[in-house]
């Protein structure tokens, strides 16, 4: 398996089960998707107040109309969440059948071609952080999640800080002065402590950070 980033704009995610892992999909891909979901039942959670707008129909596909599903909603990314194997077996095959991505959720291993996990992510503005245990274990992938999610504070901040010096450092730097100075700058504890006091803070700190290097000082 390999780590991609997907860009799911414009595009709808096909959710077969509304149980609490369908929920939980749902929610996920609907920070960027149309996202809709198909199933006889719908855990609570799709009630609550800061649910995502979501299509929710009711319906029991069987193995044979689950193909009638996909032809309805055209979907770019399947994902097989009921609680039948059979069922969430036919979405993997109709999938593979179209050459749709699909995210079986009732299986760790035998993955086939277009098959894709959903990891465990750490968000903080542009910076996100994905992990994933290549299914052996979900459990240890929340847990990493929950470390990485408080050692990376600011970072959203400082990858905004560090892409307007990239783009500024494109007119002035050659492409080594360049690189040496943002490798700095994004390792400069300095700038990181400053980032909790305000991001003109953090640019001056960050200016300092530069010269310091352009002069050739210790930075
Ligand atoms: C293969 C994968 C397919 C996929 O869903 O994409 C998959 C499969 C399965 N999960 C199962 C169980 C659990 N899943 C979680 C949690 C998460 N599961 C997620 C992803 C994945 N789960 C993919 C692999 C990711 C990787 O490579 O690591 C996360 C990261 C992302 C998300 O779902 O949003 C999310 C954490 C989000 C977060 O908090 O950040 C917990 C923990 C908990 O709930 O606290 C448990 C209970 C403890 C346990 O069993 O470990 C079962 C057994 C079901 C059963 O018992 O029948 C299967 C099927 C099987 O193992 O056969
Ligand atoms: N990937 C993951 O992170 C996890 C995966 N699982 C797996 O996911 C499956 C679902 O888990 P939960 O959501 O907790 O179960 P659940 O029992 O809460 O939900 C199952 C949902 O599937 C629906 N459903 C049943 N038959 C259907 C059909 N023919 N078409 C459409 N929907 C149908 C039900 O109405 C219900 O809403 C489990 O069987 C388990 O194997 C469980 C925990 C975590």
């Amino acid at each position: 398996m390999i780590p991609l980033y997907h860009d799911f704009t414009d595009a709808t995610v096909l959710i077969f089960g509304g149980g609490s892992v369908g929920a939980r999909k749902a929610k996920r891909f609907a920070a960027e998707a149309d996202v809709v979901v198909v199933s006889p039942t719908f855990d609570g959670r799709f009630d609550d107040a800061d649910f995502p707008t979501v299509e929710r129909i009711r319906a029991a596909p069987t193995s044979a109309t689950v193909a009638d599903w996909f032809d309805r909603v055209d979907p770019a990314l399947a994902v097989a969440a009921t609680d039948d194997s059979e069922l969430n077996a036919a979405v993997a095959e109709t999938a593979a059948d179209r050459d749709v991505l699909v995210n079986r959720t009732d299986r760790a291993g035998e993955r086939s071609v277009g098959s894709v996990v959903v990891p465990a992510t750490v968000d903080d503005g542009p910076v996100s952080v994905a992990i994933s245990t290549g299914g052996q274990s979900p459990a240890l992938a929340r847990y990493l999640r929950e470390q990485i999610d408080s050692e990376i504070d600011e970072a959203g901040n400082m990858a905004e800080l560090t892409g307007r010096l990239r783009a500024e450092l494109k007119e002035t730097e050659s492409p080594e002065t360049r690189r040496a100075m943002l490798r700095a700058v994004v390792r400069s504890p300095a700038v990181w402590k400053a980032l909790h006091t305000g991001i003109a803070n953090a640019e001056k700190e960050a200016a300092r950070v530069m010269q310091d290097h352009r002069t050739g000082e210790d930075t």
